[in-house]
């Protein structure tokens, strides 16, 4: 662990299962490599990992089983040891590097910026060589505009003991917000490309398919429909990410996949037994798959590999602590800028309670930073989308690795000046509704005037990813919201339709659908307590549940409004972060307001997380 970092604590462990063939995965690690200061089951650093892992291989080597270690992408953005440096990454990709990874792809955080797949290809690309896997993804030489694949479509390789012949694909979703130097081809044409196809004819002795990818998004569906249209026989693991969360779903008998969460907190371990070795034509496969979620906790790694203190520690993973040290002397990331006053959390509050993040940017923050100064007089709404906030503020120091931590975009402020308030105000209603126009391709066509084979922009994505992976709670949520917005249209007898609309239950009360108490133990630690495909016993450690609510898509703050509140302005500027305006231009139409991106003009100078530091400094001076 990191100088600084709160001391790990020990908990109530469960052990792994060894197979022949055992995988560490980690994914969305979003530069967390120093792991979490404030939190003690996840203040591992990735030296740390360096040293679990070799320790592993070498368990692995002493049973004559094999261990190969998986990432599946997302990198980058979301903590200061990337973000904070100028260029981005300047210490990241060579701590990162470190780790040697058997099989590595891309997330759609890589494609972001023109500037971080620059990197991914002059940088991780041959840091990893061989172990990096693009199957769906491709470079676009920003000199030439020459096209070619950002990796090698698919590695065959030999495992080092047992010489299980695996076949590997690295896919990542449909994603359309890459910069323009890469090209992401969809999951269901690339499956139905002859070299794809060709693969699926050889009959490696397991496929392992890594993908940035959810678990239950439809890409991995179509993957595993297409392996197993061409192969019935060959075993598949799945590896994924994106979703933030700990998951584990079981295709069939014989494929399975495996999330590992987000942020270091998790290591995630899957071994596979019963796999007939290459040569093997009599036998059938007939594997066993486990799966475990390891807490980016020391004292865990320590159990895991039967040591300590003193043993554990090797001189690889002292050097990596110690690059990652520097790195964050070198960046200042423990600067302080001010003292959260108490914990704000993004879903373990309900949306408009105090305690939680989007109640105090819409209640304190958004009226002192949204500021014109040419239009300081006129009355604004700020909308901003929650999955703009990353990460939970706690009690004490706001440092300036909080500050990436909590936003690490380098989204601006947008407007449109003088939107009549009966059409603005409709706008967030719209955003967090379940209205057609999110989900119907053709509607969406018309108005954002896109190819009407795109999938639909789902308003959804505009939330945290870690809500995005429960569909059950959005739809409820969405159908609650939309029912709201034709209550409140003013329409004679809708109004006490309104006052008898009762919230979700979940909206009110937290959600144990995912996060089942496992034991009734004293004094445990709150922490994931996964409910997956294999059921309930997936984490390494016993947790005290946390909870979980539901939050908006995006939340709004009406700004030098008139002060008798049922006073409503005549016209409002719709100031909103950048990010969103391919959510905001449709609502205003399906509103009634004809406007277009030409509409659009840039409100104020700074990003979202500069002018939130520079609140922070100036209104939580104090004592920590
Ligand atoms: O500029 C941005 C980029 C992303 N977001 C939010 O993040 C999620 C995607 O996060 P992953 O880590 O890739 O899963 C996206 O749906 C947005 O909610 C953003 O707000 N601004």
């Amino acid at each position: 662990a990191q100088p600084g970092a709160v001391e790990p604590v020990a908990a109530p462990m469960r052990n792994l299962t060894w197979g022949q063939l055992n995988f560490l995965h980690t994914t969305d690690t979003h530069g967390w490599l120093g792991g979490h200061f404030q939190e003690p089951q996840y203040s591992a650093d990735w030296g740390d990992y360096v040293s679990f892992a070799h320790h592993m291989r070498k368990q692995a080597d002493d049973k004559g089983s094999d261990l190969l270690l998986i990432d599946t992408g997302d990198r980058v953005e979301g903590n200061g040891l990337f973000d904070a440096s100028s260029p981005k990454g300047l210490y990241q990709y060579d701590i990162y590097a470190q780790q040697d990874v058997d099989i590595i792809c891309t997330g759609n955080h890589e494609l972001y910026q023109h500037y971080s797949i620059e990197r991914e290809h002059n940088t991780t690309l041959p840091n990893f060589k061989e172990n990096y896997v693009a199957s769906n993804l491709d470079y676009v030489d920003p000199e030439t505009g020459k096209q070619s694949p950002m990796a090698q479509r698919f590695r065959r390789f030999k495992t080092k003991n047992q010489g299980l012949d695996i076949i590997a694909f690295g896919f990542l979703f449909d994603f359309t917000g890459n910069a323009n130097n890469s090209a992401v081809q969809r999951v269901e044409d690339t499956v139905k490309e002859k070299w794809f196809l060709d693969v699926l004819k050889e009959k490696p002795d397991v496929f392992v398919v890594i993908g940035h990818v959810g678990l239950r998004m439809e890409e991995f569906e179509v993957i595993f429909k297409a392996m197993r249209q061409a192969n019935w026989h060959t075993p598949i693991t799945f590896f994924g990410g994106h979703a933030h969360v700990r998951d584990a779903r079981k295709f069939d008998s014989m494929s399975v996949a495996l999330a590992s969460g987000r942020y270091m907190e998790t290591i995630g371990w899957m071994s596979v037994d019963g796999l007939k070795k290459t040569g093997d034509v009599e036998t059938q496969a007939s594997p066993t798959f486990t799966r475990t979620y390891i807490d980016n906790n020391v004292l865990g790694m320590y159990h895991h590999t039967g040591l300590d203190e003193s043993t554990f520690h090797t001189d690889k993973g002292r050097k990596v602590t110690e690059m990652i040290d520097s790195a964050r002397k070198e960046l200042e990331l423990d600067r302080k800028f001010g003292c959260a006053p108490r914990d704000y959390w993004m879903s373990r509050a309900r949306f408009n309670e105090d305690g939680n993040i989007y109640k105090l940017l819409m209640d304190e923050v958004f009226p002192d930073i949204i500021v014109n100064e040419d239009r300081r007089n006129q009355s604004r709404l700020a909308i901003m989308n929650t999955g703009g906030i990353r990460f939970d503020i706690f009690k004490g120091a706001f440092t300036r690795d909080t500050t990436y931590i909590v936003s690490p975009f380098v989204s601006e402020f947008r407007y449109i000046p003088d939107v009549p308030y009966k059409i603005a105000s409709r706008i967030i209603g719209i955003l967090n509704s379940g209205s057609r126009i999110w989900v119907n391709p053709l509607l969406q066509s018309d108005i954002f005037h896109v190819d009407d084979d795109a999938p639909p922009r789902s308003n959804k994505l505009m939330s945290a990813p870690e809500q995005q992976a429960h569909p059950e709670l959005i739809k409820e949520a969405a159908d609650y919201f939309m029912k709201k917005l034709a209550a409140s249209s003013g329409r004679r007898g809708r109004r006490g339709r309104l006052a008898a609309l009762e919230e979700p239950e979940y909206m009110a009360e937290p959600q144990r659908d995912g996060q089942m108490p496992l034991t009734s133990q004293p004094d445990l630690i709150a922490g994931y307590t996964t409910k997956d495909d294999f059921g309930d016993d997936g984490d390494d450690t016993v947790h005290e549940p946390l909870e979980f609510y539901y939050q908006a898509n995006a939340f709004q703050s009406e700004i030098n409004f008139p002060a008798y509140h049922k006073d409503k302005p005549e016209n409002v500027d719709v100031v909103f972060i950048d990010f969103i305006q391919p959510w905001i231009i449709p609502a205003l139409k399906f509103s009634g307001g004809d406007y277009s991106d030409k509409d659009v003009r840039k409100y104020m100078e700074g990003t979202f997380t500069s002018k939130f530091a520079e609140w922070v400094g100036e209104n939580w001076q104090g004592d920590c």
